[in-house]
């Protein structure tokens, strides 16, 4: 069905809400104020809204510029939502959509102003991404998920990997027998590429496939579960890793508030932060939001591969004390590596579900909390609280869990006293935002 409709507000996920007969409808391709022809998704009489795509611009806003990646348009690849809108008017949008998730979410009103990394208007929003993922299409391109479908896309331009990735030509390759590829590249050079194959694969075949990646002097990992034997019982079999060239880990360099240049290892597909600019970035403002004094008791939760941890367990010296926790096994020894013989406070490196692993009753000064997108939860955010941190510095890469929280941080009596965010994700709909939250002399009564 196709429909001409007037849109609104933006909503999550880069798309904008439209109204038809009392309806709503989130719009994806189109910009706020402007009258576009689109095709609704999913049609369902019944449901209470629907999806549509954007056909073509009736009346443009003045924010719309050439789209920047057409191969992810509203009917191509996922992963670049906002690319045909301009730089800093998208920052203002992000903005927007924070501020209505806090509204909507958390009944809390907020005031923030989406910041720029340095050099990314330059670049106008293109060549950050250090990490990529990607889908393999069934005659062995890199490819991509089409959005809103399972369908793999083949990919011809990387416009949103940085240089060192864009350049080893992996669109030009093939991967036969895979399922996925992954590549990081680091701020001291190294590359790393894992190609992910079915339990059973690769074969020889699909190694020697690899050549051409090999040659580019990247490191390269095959990565894939063992076939499972005969008759064998079901059970979670771990991947297998396989170091064709090169390394298992990248290096990554950061500079670090009061602290200096530090090296970080991070092991095959550990966590680290995507954008080029974010690690020095976040470790910035993290520090400054955390004021951590000498001799405080810290928490670094969802602490990764210790990004945050070296400098928290600086700044609280060595009269002071940081528990580290963190789910993943891999990150954890990275962990443990990374911090080496960092100065400051002893770290007690704990290894688990942040939930079973926090420190007993008011035992913190200070606590950071970087989770994944689905957020703390309340359980988490009761016993974080329980620990009673005067300051609680939030990172999220998702509003709306980041407001649900927020909101229970509230409710155990603590108020936010800045938010911050970075478009460390620019022409994407997602959005980096670092909440500062204060503990109450006298909260409200405990639930
Ligand atoms: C967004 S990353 C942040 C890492 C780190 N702060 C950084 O900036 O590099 C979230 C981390 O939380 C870990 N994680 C996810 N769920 C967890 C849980 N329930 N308990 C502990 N760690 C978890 C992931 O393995 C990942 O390393």
């Amino acid at each position: 069905m196709e429909m001409t409709l007037d849109i609104g507000a933006p909503a999550a996920g880069g798309t904008c809400v439209a109204r038809h007969d009392g309806r709503v409808v989130f719009v994806s391709g189109a910009l706020p104020g402007e009258r576009v022809r689109v095709r609704i998704d999913d049609a369902d009489p019944s449901a209470k809204f629907w999806r549509a795509s954007t056909l073509e611009v009736v009346r443009q806003s003045p924010d719309r510029v050439p789209d920047r990646w057409p191969e992810a348009g509203p009917d191509g690849v996922g992963g670049a939502e906002l690319a045909h809108m301009d730089l800093a008017a998208s920052r203002r949008l992000k903005g927007d959509v924070i501020v209505e998730q806090f509204r909507r979410l958390a009944h809390l009103d907020v005031d923030v102003e989406v910041e720029a990394a340095d050099g990314d208007g330059a670049r106008d929003g293109l060549g950050w991404r250090t990490r990529m993922q990607f889908a393999v299409t069934p005659d062995g391109r890199l490819g991509a998920m089409a959005a809103r479908s399972h369908d793999v896309r083949p990919l011809n331009a990387l416009p949103l990997a940085v240089p060192a990735i864009a350049d080893l030509g992996l669109t030009d390759m093939r991967f036969g027998g895979a399922v996925g590829v992954e590549v990081a590249a680091s701020s001291t050079g190294d590359r790393l590429v894992i190609v992910r194959y079915p339990a059973g694969r690769p074969s020889a075949a699909d190694t020697r496939a690899l050549k051409p990646l090999i040659a580019t002097g990247a490191s390269v990992v095959q990565m894939a579960k063992p076939p499972r034997p005969a008759g064998a019982k079901r059970k979670k079999m771990p991947a297998r890793a396989t170091v064709l060239s090169g390394a298992d880990h990248v290096t990554e360099r950061v500079e670090l508030p009061d602290v200096g240049t530090r090296d970080f290892r991070v092991t095959l597909g550990g966590f680290w932060q995507v954008h080029r600019a974010a690690p020095a970035l976040l470790a910035r403002h993290v520090a400054r939001a955390a004021g951590v004094r000498p001799g405080d008791r810290v928490a670094d939760l969802y602490c990764g591969a210790g990004l945050f941890t070296v400098g928290l367990a600086h700044a609280a010296g060595p009269d002071g004390s940081v528990v580290a926790i963190e789910g993943d096994s891999g990150a954890v020894a990275d962990l443990t590596h990374n911090l080496g013989d960092a100065d400051g406070a002893p770290v007690d490196v704990r290894r688990g579900p942040v939930a079973g692993k926090l420190p007993g009753e008011k035992t913190l000064d200070v606590a950071v909390l970087d989770p994944p997108r689905a957020g703390a939860g309340r359980d988490v955010v009761r016993r974080i609280a329980a620990c009673r941190p005067r300051t609680i510095a939030y990172v999220s890469c998702d509003p709306a869990t980041l407001a649900r929280d927020c909101r229970y941080f509230a409710d155990e009596g603590y108020r936010i006293e800045q938010v911050r965010a970075f478009d460390l994700f620019p022409l994407t709909a997602h959005v980096e935002s670092l909440v500062t939250l204060r503990v109450l002399a006298n909260p409200p009564e405990m639930r």
